[in-house]
C-alpha cells in the first residue's frame, strides 16, 4: 500500500492517541488544515482511519456580547448607579448608558425587580429595592460568561442557563451550526502502524544540492498523478492577434529589416499621398475612399526644399518625366487624415534618409472607408516595407513578395497579377492560395517611381510592397469573422490558439 510522507505522518499521530479532533490532529502533525483533511480521506479510502463528521447547534457570541463582557450589560451599569444613589432621574444614568440602551432600562429594571418607578413633578424616578440591593449573580449574567470565555458554546449549554430566544433578544448570542471533526484510527490502521511505517522525509523539488551530495538516494519523491483531471487554469497571455503581429516583427527583423515606427495615427495628405505622387485630383483622395480630419484640419508641411521638389515632380516632372500638370496645392497637401496606408511611412522613411542598401519595414494601424462585415474592416493593418540598394529590379521585388507569402501567410502557391499605383511602376497585386478560401489577394507592390524616389532624395531602385495582415491573421488563427480579431469575447479570448 502506497501511502504519502503526509499520509503515514498522520496515521502514526493518529495511532498515539487513537482518535482526535480534526484540528488536534493538525497540530499534531504540524501540517497545514489541506494537508491533513487530504491525508485522512487518503487514509479512509484505505480502510485506515475513518472521519467523523458531526454537526450541532451552538450559540455564538455577538460584538454586542463582547462589549457587554468588557462593560457590563446595561441593566447592571444602572444599578451599580442606583446602588450609589439610592434615586435616580433617567437623567442621572445618561452617563453610563447610550441612548438605546436608555430606552428599555426602566422596563428591564422593573422585570428584574431592582427598582420601583414614580412619576415627580412630571419625570420619572427610579428608586432602588430590597432586591436590587442584594441582586447577585443571574443566569444571563453567567451565560454571557460562558459566551465570553469559549465564544461558541453548544445550543444545550447555553439555554440550561438562558432560552436562546431570550439571547437573541438581548443581541448577545446569535445561533449558528459548528461541523466537528473527529478522526478515529481503523483496526488496519492500528495493525499497519503496528508492523512499523518507515517515516522517510518526501521531496517534490530535486535541487542541485540533492544530487551533489548524494541524499537524492535517501530520499523519498513525493508522487505526482499525472493523469488525474485538472481544473483547467487560463494564465494571462497575450491577445491572440496581439501575439501574431508581435512575431510577425520578430520576424521580420530576424530577417534583417529595419522597423519605421510613428507615434501618431494622423498624416497630413502629403505624406499619404504627395509624397508618394499620387496627384491632388486622384480620385483616391476623395472623402470616399479615405477619411478627412475635421478637427484640427491642417498640420505643417516638412522642409521647403523638399516640399518644393515634391511640387515640381507633380507639376512638371523630374528625372525626364513630364509630370501630372497641374498647379499643387500646398493647402491641400496640408490636409490632416487618418493613414489610409503604411506607405506613408516609406515616403517619410526615405526622406529622412536610408542605408544603402537597405531593408524596411512598418506595421501599421489604418483607416479606410468601407462597409464592415465579417471581412471587412474600417480599420485595419498593414504590413508596408521596401528594399533599397544600386541593382534591384522587379525579379528581386517578385522573389521578396513569394518569400512573404510562403513565409508568414504559409501559402504554397502565389500569383501575380499587373496592377496600378500612381508610386509604383510596374505595380503588381500578389494572392496567395489558401487551401479552404482559394486565391485571396494580399497585397500590393512594385518599384517606387523615380518621380517619386528622386523627390524624396534617393537615386537607386527602391522595391515595396505594402501588405493586408488582418486576413492573413484570419486564416492562422482559424477565424472566419475577420471582427474577432478584435474581440473582447473572454471566451474566445481563452481557447484562442497562439500561432505563427
Ligand atoms: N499602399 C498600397 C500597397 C502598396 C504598397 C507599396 C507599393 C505598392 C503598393 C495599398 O494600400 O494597397
Amino acid at each position: 500500500m502506497e501511502l504519502s510522507y503526509q499520509e503515514k505522518l498522520t496515521l502514526i499521530k493518529l495511532n498515539e492517541v487513537k482518535k482526535a479532533k480534526f484540528e488536534e490532529l493538525v497540530e499534531r502533525t504540524g501540517l497545514d488544515q489541506v494537508a491533513v483533511m487530504r491525508s485522512v480521506l487518503g487514509l479512509q479510502s484505505r480502510g485506515l482511519a475513518k472521519l467523523h463528521e458531526r454537526s450541532e447547534k451552538v450559540a455564538k457570541i455577538t460584538e454586542t456580547g463582547e462589549r457587554y463582557v468588557r462593560i457590563g450589560l446595561p441593566e447592571r451599569r444602572a444599578l451599580a448607579v442606583l446602588r450609589e444613589k439610592g434615586r435616580v432621574t433617567l437623567d442621572d444614568l445618561r452617563g453610563v448608558l447610550d441612548e438605546n440602551e436608555l430606552k428599555p432600562i426602566v422596563g428591564l429594571l422593573r422585570r428584574e425587580g431592582w427598582a420601583s418607578v414614580k412619576k415627580e413633578n412630571g419625570k420619572l424616578v427610579l428608586e432602588i429595592t430590597e432586591r436590587g440591593k442584594k441582586a447577585g449573580e443571574r443566569p444571563i449574567d453567567r451565560a454571557l460568561e460562558l459566551l465570553a470565555e469559549k465564544k461558541v458554546v453548544p445550543l444545550g449549554e447555553v439555554e440550561k442557563l438562558v432560552p436562546i430566544k431570550e439571547l437573541k433578544r438581548r443581541k448577545v448570542a446569535e445561533e449558528d451550526i459548528s461541523t466537528e471533526r473527529v478522526v478515529e484510527i481503523t483496526p488496519a490502521g492500528e495493525e499497519l502502524t503496528r508492523r512499523g511505517i518507515e517515516l522517510r522525509e518526501e521531496v517534490s523539488n530535486l535541487t542541485p544540492e540533492l544530487i551533489k551530495s548524494g541524499r537524492w538516494r535517501e530520499v523519498e519523491f513525493k508522487r505526482f498523478n499525472i493523469h488525474a483531471p485538472v481544473r483547467r487554469v487560463y494564465p494571462g497571455k497575450k491577445q491572440p492577434y496581439r501575439a501574431f503581429l508581435d512575431k510577425l516583427r520578430r520576424r521580420l527583423i530576424e530577417m534583417g529589416f529595419i522597423e519605421m515606427t510613428s507615434e501618431s495615427l494622423i498624416e497630413t495628405q502629403f505624406w499619404n499621398f504627395d509624397a508618394l505622387f499620387q496627384p491632388q485630383n486622384h480620385p483616391a483622395r476623395d472623402w470616399t475612399d479615405t477619411y478627412q480630419l475635421r478637427y484640427p484640419k491642417s498640420g505643417s508641411l516638412p522642409a521647403e526644399e523638399l516640399v518644393e521638389r515634391v511640387r515640381k515632380a507633380h507639376e512638371h516632372g523630374l528625372a525626364g518625366s513630364r509630370g501630372w500638370g497641374y498647379v499643387w496645392s500646398p493647402e491641400r497637401a496640408m490636409l490632416l487624415m487618418p493613414r489610409a496606408h503604411g506607405t506613408a511611412l516609406d515616403a517619410r522613411q526615405l526622406a529622412a534618409g536610408v542605408e544603402i542598401p537597405g531593408k524596411y519595414f512598418t506595421i501599421q494601424r489604418v483607416f479606410r472607408p468601407d462597409v464592415l462585415d465579417r471581412t471587412h474592416l474600417i480599420e485595419f493593418n498593414q504590413i508596408d516595407g521596401f528594399v533599397v540598394g544600386e541593382n534591384l529590379n522587379f525579379r528581386h521585388l517578385l522573389g521578396i513578395l513569394k518569400r512573404f507569402a510562403v513565409e508568414i501567410a504559409g501559402a504554397k502557391r502565389v500569383k501575380f497579377l499587373p496592377d496600378y499605383y500612381p508610386f509604383t511602376e510596374p505595380s503588381v497585386q500578389m494572392s496567395a492560395y489558401h487551401p479552404e478560401l482559394g486565391w485571396v489577394e494580399f497585397g500590393g507592390a512594385g518599384i517606387f517611381r523615380e518621380e517619386m524616389t528622386r523627390a524624396l532624395g534617393i537615386d537607386v531602385p527602391v522595391i515595396a510592397w505594402g501588405i493586408g495582415i488582418d486576413r492573413l491573421a484570419m486564416f492562422k488563427l482559424g477565424i472566419d469573422d475577420i471582427r474577432y480579431l478584435f474581440s473582447y469575447d473572454l471566451r474566445w479570448l481563452r481557447e484562442a490558439r497562439l500561432v505563427w
